[in-house]
């Protein structure tokens, strides 16, 4: 559903220049759970930003559900990436004046689709905070957090999540119940997940794991 095809990503020219992502190919198949492990300045971020169009490969294209990026205009790309795609990253991002329920339903109203009241509801059950759905973001924990942004991704009912780093900024508890809640996301609504880490134990939970070092999988 979701592929790259010779992804390059190069910063800078001369002396200072950096191969973030040196030719990597990767192909993401529907309901797959997938994690990318790496260290520090490895490229996962690059790689995540460049799958979902938040910026452009000096070389190689990528396409979704048969729609390669380089053919779109601006505007049709941000609504493919709003529709199709939910992002998770390590910094919550939640609004601090609005409660949950804005937070996660404010992205579907700005895309000018109506809430689909019931499915928001199942995935508060699911990820076990409806009983926070009128809570302010400074009233919850940052597991908590983590999972409204998780909720807020899955909102627009996307086909796949990517997350960077998403238990980044949480204790190993807290980020343990986060990886469990994508293992059930990825079981209850057949969203293909790609989780980035650069800890064993995260990367671990993944169906598929991949490696990357100095900008190519290994
Ligand atoms: N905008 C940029 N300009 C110049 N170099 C960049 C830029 N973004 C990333 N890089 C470089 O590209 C390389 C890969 O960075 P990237 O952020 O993808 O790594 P990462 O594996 O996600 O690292 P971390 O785990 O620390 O977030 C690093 O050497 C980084 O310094």
């Amino acid at each position: 559903m979701l592929e790259g095809i010779g992804l390059k990503k190069y910063y800078g020219k001369g002396e200072s220049l950096v191969k973030a992502l040196d030719g990597v190919d990767i192909e993401i198949r529907d309901g797959e759970f997938i994690s990318i492990i790496g260290t520090s300045g490895s490229g996962k971020s690059t790689l995540l930003h460049l799958l979902g169009g938040l910026d452009n490969p000096t070389e190689g294209k990528i396409i979704l559900d048969g729609k390669d990026y380089s053919k779109l205009k601006q505007d049709e790309l941000t609504i493919l990436r709003r529709r199709h795609i939910g992002f998770v990253f390590q910094s919550y991002n939640l609004l601090k004046l609005m409660n949950v329920y804005e937070n996660i339903t404010l992205p579907v109203g700005l895309d000018g689709n109506t809430v689909k009241k019931d499915y928001i509801d199942e995935i508060l059950s699911v990820l076990g905070i409806s009983d926070k759905k009128y809570a302010m973001p400074n009233e919850l924990s940052g597991g908590q957090q983590q999972r409204v942004a998780i909720a807020r991704a899955l909102a627009s009912n996307p086909s796949i999540i990517l997350a960077d780093e998403p238990t980044g900024n949480l204790d190993r508890k807290s980020g343990k119940a986060v990886m469990d809640l994508f293992t059930k996301v990825n079981e209850t609504f057949q969203k293909s997940i790609v989780v980035i880490s650069h800890d064993e134990e995260v990367a671990q939970r993944a169906e598929r794991i991949l490696h990357i070092e100095d900008g190519r999988f290994i």
